[in-house]
């Protein structure tokens, strides 16, 4: 990652945290890792985290006993910023009118804090807003317009002081809304039905649907106040008359000046197939790059409700539940051939890595029977799935969210496998050999296969252990689809035995394929048409040489007599006849044996 905030930011964002942690126990912003000397995206920074490009993306210290203020000049000059998070402190002070430069904010959240004053009204013009959470401080004035924030989707800010009447939201796309506990007086707007008293009792002067108490009738109009009111009105529809007249007079005029123009589109809306509200945002970055963030799962939850998300197992010690979800922060980490990846973030810290599969075609029945088999199958390295949920049109499910990245990006990415020795890769290579045999005895009967196994699919846990993740996530027919746009081999004809047989097979294909990239350090590109199979083949067949192996493994003195081992057990799995290949459970001993003398040879020298 390159980092790319400048020091103007770095230091504006450095007095923040400063302002922040006045007269809080850790006092000042050395304490929490924000420092001049240190970046707040490769170094660590508490609570901050950063995009690809290196920008500061969100900045989370809830519960972190912070006494300060937000002193949001300074703030604000970190434009990236989307998440800001300080829910329960003991922050006071104002909410300054400069929080109208935190142009890209979607999530602010404050409840639980000891804030005062007005809410300014540059919060109105925050666009990207979707989650505004004052609740429980000490607000006081009215409630801030939020006509022009066309994405809000939650507005908590029950128990603070707020007075005069409740704005007109548009209560159609709000899916939280709570002001309950203030000073609020008038008639409720139209609600549209969705949301019951508990989100406004504890008003005293507010009345009307949904609250049980109607509100008084008009008093009658005084005669003369009718006849001014009269008047305004009949000279109002002189005026629209005339204004209308004008506006065809115009067009008029237009038209025949114009003969013909060309039509610009300059924005394209895309309807999802599921109604999804189109929460994708982008945005140009100070480089004019674009980037594209999704915050929140809520273009799917209009669909959603609870007795159709399966929960298997909770993250972490607390029961994990629909709603959590569904208001949880969420953002695109990637689209694959077979659906997108979202990395959601709940509220007690816990990242959910969520799947939305597209175009799978399977049932219902079918789905949810494969995931209760999966998840019933454990093995420590492989990835349960924790929730699933289906409808007619999308399936979902959910995995821990695995912050170490993946296989792939390990031996690939910016440190190019430099620091990924020969005793990792095989340490990895005899865990996942086993863990995929575990997975294949345990499930043959039900003819599940991974069906798309690859170094993308190998996460890495807290403890650097390799994790198999989406454990059969396709069926039979995109199996063979996904092993043929892979290896693009015409002689390979793992796709023209269908069947369970052929997708177990069909995984151990792929397993080759991966000891071919831990070997060679080389990617294998779906859709450049470089077959490295193919590639090492030939190479092999020619030469017999060195030439394939990873420079990084040569350099680093690695045994060549085992680097071939290695790389005729590859040979026996990418067989282009799927029965020559050996079973998952060989592959398995194959390489825990390879594992084994590894380390005895390691002891002995
Ligand atoms: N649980 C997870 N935790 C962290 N990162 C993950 C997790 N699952 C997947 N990823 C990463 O997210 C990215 C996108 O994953 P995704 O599964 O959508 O695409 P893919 O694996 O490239 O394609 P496919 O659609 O064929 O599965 C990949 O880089 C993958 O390594």
């Amino acid at each position: 990652m390159t980092y790319s905030e400048d020091g103007v930011v770095k230091q504006a964002l450095v007095r923040f945290m400063d302002q922040l942690a006045v007269g809080s126990p850790q006092r000042n912003a050395w304490y929490w890792g924000w420092n001049l000397a240190s970046d707040p995206c490769t170094s660590i920074w508490q609570g901050v985290t950063c995009s690809e490009e290196g920008y500061v993306e969100a900045i989370v210290l809830d519960g972190s006993s912070l006494y300060g203020t937000i002193d949001f000049t300074s703030l604000c000059k970190a434009m990236s910023l989307q998440i800001l998070s300080l829910n329960r402190n003991s922050l006071h002070g104002f909410i300054s009118k400069d929080i109208g430069a935190c142009k890209s904010l979607t999530h602010l959240y404050l409840s639980e804090n000891n804030f005062s004053g007005d809410l300014p009204s540059s919060l109105g013009g925050l666009e990207n807003l979707h989650w505004l959470h004052v609740a429980n401080n000490k607000f006081t004035g009215e409630l801030p317009n939020m006509v022009h924030v066309p994405g809000l989707i939650s507005l908590l800010a029950e128990n603070n002081k707020f007075s005069g009447e409740i704005p007109d939201f548009d209560f159609s796309k709000l899916m939280e809304f709570n002001v309950s506990n203030n000073n609020l007086e008038g008639l409720i707007p139209d609600v549209k039905g969705k949301f019951q008293s508990d989100s406004f009792s504890g008003n005293r002067n507010l009345c009307g649907n949904p609250l049980p108490m109607a509100c008084p009738p008009t008093p009658p109009k005084k005669d003369r106040e009718s006849l001014i009111n009269s008047l305004a009105i009949y000279s109002g529809y002189a005026l629209l008359a005339l204004i209308i007249l004008f506006f065809f007079a115009y067009k008029l005029i237009r038209k025949f000046k114009a003969k013909k123009e060309p039509l610009i589109v300059n924005k394209e809306v895309t309807h999802e197939p599921s109604g999804v509200t189109p929460t994708e945002f982008s945005f140009e970055n100070k480089s004019g790059i674009e980037m594209k963030s999704e915050y929140s799962m809520t273009s799917l939850e209009s669909e959603m409700n609870t007795s159709t998300l399966v929960v298997l197992s909770s993250p972490g010690p607390y029961a994990l539940r629909f709603e959590d979800i569904l208001r949880a922060p969420a953002e695109l980490v990637g689209r694959g051939m077979h659906g997108s990846l979202y990395k959601v973030w709940l509220d007690n810290g816990v990242f959910l890595a969520v799947k939305r599969i597209r175009d799978w075609g399977i049932s219902n029945q079918d789905f949810e029977r494969r995931m209760n088999k999966i998840s019933q199958v454990k093995h420590p390295y492989v990835m349960s799935p924790v929730v699933y949920y289906c409808s007619r049109l999308e399936k979902l499910l959910a995995y821990e969210y695995m912050e170490n990245g993946s296989l792939f990006k390990m031996l690939h990415g910016s440190q190019s496998g430099q620091s990924f020795d020969w005793g990792s890769r095989l340490s990895i290579a005899a865990n996942i050999a086993d863990a995929l045999a575990y997975m294949h005895e345990e499930l043959r009967e039900s003819g599940i296969a991974h069906g798309n196994i690859k170094s993308n699919n190998i996460l890495f846990s807290k403890n650097m252990d390799p994790c198999i993740s989406e454990y059969g996530l396709m069926v039979i027919e995109t199996q063979a689809q996904s092993a043929l746009s892979r290896t693009r081999s015409k002689k390979s004809n793992n796709v023209t035995t269908h069947g369970a047989y052929s997708t177990f097979k069909v995984d151990v294909y792929a397993f080759g394929v991966i000891l071919l990239e831990l070997l060679t350090g080389k990617v294998v590109q779906e859709n450049s048409g470089f077959d490295l199979a193919q590639w090492v083949n030939s190479v092999v067949r020619e030469e017999w040489t060195v030439e394939v192996f990873d420079k990084h493994l040569i350099s680093q003195g690695a045994s060549e007599e085992r680097m071939v081992n290695m790389l005729q057990v590859a040979f026996k799995c990418i067989n282009p006849s799927p029965d020559e290949r050996p079973s998952m459970i060989e592959v398995a001993a194959m390489t825990i044996s390879l594992k084994e003398e590894d380390d005895r040879s390691s002891i002995t020298f």
